[in-house]
């Protein structure tokens, strides 16, 4: 049968490999020592939202972490944070065979270009995915929102379709992935302001304060992808033209006319967060960071932005954060 690989196998690459596994796909996740030995001593309960609870034994739990695993791989999933992207696909370029499709599960818009640089001439595809999944006690992965896996439209993909949806991951092929990966850029700008509320993400989008903020990242991103000349796909329900004028409405009124965006897990909290409490540098250069980028290649600045990245580089490593919405807002705003 054919091999699927996850490489870089924390929170997502976990939960997409074991739902693989468990569907009886050949699979093999690689990651690092810690997670080894938690799944040898736990295995790996899989939960969702949808009320999903599966026990997956430790024992013939497919996670190693040596590469060599890579090389009967003819799919190869890549799931480290943005920053490991050069540095995965080296090791990768080492042990696979150049045959093999790469498929970049990662947030940002620079991921699939990284690999793509390491791996010259192989075939690298850019994806996307829309759930939420943190790690919980008891060696539990909970999927705490819902979506379709998006990946880059390529006649390569057709083989792999069947495999992702009998284990509950339909892929959607998209054809304009730059628009994609923009759109959901936008609606990672909340990571950081979810990191730095400290609360689980239903609760903090509940409240207009914290709304505000991401109003104020997701309305200049728009200004400068505009002047770019880059139209962002809609990846939430409404369009992201719409966002800030949505995200600014009263609580009782967002409730309501936004309830399938609070469509989230209460425990439920985002990547940017999992890392802060890890005491793990963050994506936030990949993120706030990219609109900064974005910017300067335009001859502009994206203040908001800017002050967000500088917020979250000062709340590595130190006390885990807990900001009110209103501090936050005028943190962003200050002159
Ligand atoms: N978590 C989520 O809900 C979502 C995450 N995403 C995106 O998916 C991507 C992955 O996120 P997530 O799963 O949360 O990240 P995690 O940090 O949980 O998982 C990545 C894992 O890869 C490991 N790793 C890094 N480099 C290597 C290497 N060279 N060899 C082996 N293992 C390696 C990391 O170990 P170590 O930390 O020790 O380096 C870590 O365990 C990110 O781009 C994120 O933005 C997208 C949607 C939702
Ligand atoms: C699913 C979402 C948007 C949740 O914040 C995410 O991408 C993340 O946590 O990195």
């Amino acid at each position: 049968m054919a091999r699927i690989a996850v490489f870089g196998a924390g929170s997502i690459g976990v939960y997409i490999g074991a739902s693989l596994h468990a569907a009886g796909a050949d699979v093999v996740m690689i990651g690092r020592a810690r997670m080894r030995q938690q799944i040898a001593e736990q295995g790996v309960l899989l939960s969702d939202l949808e009320g999903r609870r599966q026990q997956l034994a430790a024992a013939g739990f497919p996670y190693q972490e040596n590469p060599f695993a890579l090389t009967d791989a003819q799919l190869i999933l890549v799931t480290v944070k943005s920053a490991d992207s050069a540095a995965a696909g080296a090791v990768i370029a080492q042990h696979a065979r150049p045959s093999a499709l790469v498929v970049s599960l990662q947030n940002g818009v620079g991921n699939a270009a990284a690999l793509r640089s390491a791996l010259p001439g192989w075939q690298v595809l850019a994806g996307m995915v829309p759930f939420n999944v943190v790690q919980m006690e008891g060696s539990r992965f909970h999927r705490g929102s819902g979506g379709q896996l998006m990946i880059e439209a390529s006649p390569a993909l057709a083989p792999w379709q069947a495999v992702f949806s009998q284990a509950h991951l339909r892929i959607q092929p998209c054809a304009d992935f730059d628009a994609v990966q923009w759109g959901k850029l936008l609606l990672n700008l909340n990571n950081a302001v979810n990191a730095l509320s400290g609360l689980p993400l239903k609760n903090q989008l509940s409240q207009r304060a914290y709304r505000r903020c991401l109003a104020l990242l997701i309305e200049e991103a728009l200004q400068l992808l505009r002047a770019a000349g880059i139209r962002p796909a809609k990846i939430a329900k409404v369009a992201p033209q719409l966002l800030p004028l949505l995200l600014r409405l009263p609580d009782a009124v967002f409730t309501r006319v936004a309830a399938a965006m609070l469509k989230i897990d209460p425990q439920a909290r985002s990547s940017m967060w999992e890392d802060l409490q890890a005491g793990r540098l963050t994506e936030v250069d990949y993120l706030n960071g990219a609109i900064v980028g974005l910017a300067q290649s335009l001859g502009r600045d994206a203040p908001a932005n800017r002050r967000m990245t500088a917020l979250i580089h000062a709340a590595e490593g130190a006390a885990l954060p807990s900001w009110s919405g209103d501090a936050l807002y005028q943190a962003l705003r200050i002159r």
